[in-house]
């Protein structure tokens, strides 16, 4: 399979140059960059720290022949491009870009009626078993238990709460038949009165270079559950991310998420 990997000299655009370099069924057909990028013409190799993969980093305008998969791990606005060049060149893509608004999360919707679209705010897959296990724990304790969640992140993190702290609360909402839009509670200060009991509170921290970490916590009176999951290397949402792409090859037009790569639905 010959992925096409966005935003190529970020953070994860780096891991996933590694991830896919020794992934025996994935090649790297273009690594790229954007146009005024100063890491243009540079080895892929060299910028993910792995040394010489004979693989410059490129533009899509400098590329002729298509990848059979395309992975974006970028920012909002760009993952929206790239995500529309996708669709145009009817090539499927693998999303994990986050901190995407309502708007950009629907137009990810519209895509995924074009070409297959794998979108999921974490790849590994501790965090997509923790999201079977929230579902099971809400289901025993959740209406009596108080909810909260909370991620840390380094310290470049753009976006808040974490896509995967809202994934988690999306998840432990609707096990529950509650809307998260109405229940979320973004943060506490000041008189905020006792706690509603129906809602789900999100707390962030932001420093130095935390790759990923989130706890769920179902607290009632005498007892409570905290589960945790804490990513120590990039490389996880990596491998992921490529795994998902060999999946996405032959797959029908549709969204799916990470569950559906790993085989963990019901
Ligand atoms: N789903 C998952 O499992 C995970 C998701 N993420 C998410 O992935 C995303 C990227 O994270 P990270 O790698 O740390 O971020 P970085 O800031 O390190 O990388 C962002 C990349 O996007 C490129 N980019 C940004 N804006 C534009 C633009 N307008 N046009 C073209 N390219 C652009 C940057 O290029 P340039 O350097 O030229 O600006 C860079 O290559 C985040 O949303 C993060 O939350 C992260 C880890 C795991
Ligand atoms: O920006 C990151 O680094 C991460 N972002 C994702 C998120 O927002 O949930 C996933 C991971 O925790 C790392």
């Amino acid at each position: 399979m010959k992925v096409g990997i966005f935003g190529a000299n970020g953070r994860m655009g780096r891991a996933l140059i590694e991830a896919a370099h020794n992934n025996e069924d994935a090649d790297i057909a273009h690594a790229l960059v954007r146009e005024s990028s100063s890491f243009k013409g540079i080895d892929a190799g060299q910028v993910a720290g792995i040394g010489n993969i004979d693989s410059a980093l490129t533009t899509i305008k400098a590329i002729d022949e298509l990848a059979d998969v395309y992975i974006d791990f970028t920012l909002p606005e760009a993952c929206m491009n790239n995500l529309a060049w996708c669709v145009e060149n009817k090539k499927p893509v693998v999303i994990g870009t986050t901190g995407l608004s309502k708007e950009q999360l629907a137009k990810i919707d519209e895509a995924a009626c074009q070409i297959p679209v794998v979108f999921a705010a974490n790849m590994s897959v501790g965090v997509n078993l923790l999201v079977n296990l929230l579902k099971t724990t809400a289901k025993v304790m959740g209406q009596h238990s108080d909810i909260e969640i909370w991620e840390a992140h380094h310290r470049f993190k753009k976006d808040a709460p974490s896509g995967t702290a809202l994934m988690l609360g999306k998840a432990i909402a609707d096990e529950l038949d509650r809307d998260l839009d109405k229940v979320s509670v973004y943060g506490r200060e000041g008189d905020t009165g006792e706690r509603d009991r129906e809602t789900i509170g999100f707390a962030t921290i932001r420093a130095g270079d935390i790759v990923g970490e989130h706890t769920a916590l179902f607290a009632d009176i005498g007892e409570r559950i905290e589960i945790t999951h804490k990513a120590s290397s990039r490389l996880t949402f990596a491998k992921g991310a490529v795994r998902a792409a060999i999946w996405l090859k032959d797959k029908s037009t549709r969204l799916y998420d990470m569950q559906d790569v790993l085989g963990l639905k019901d």
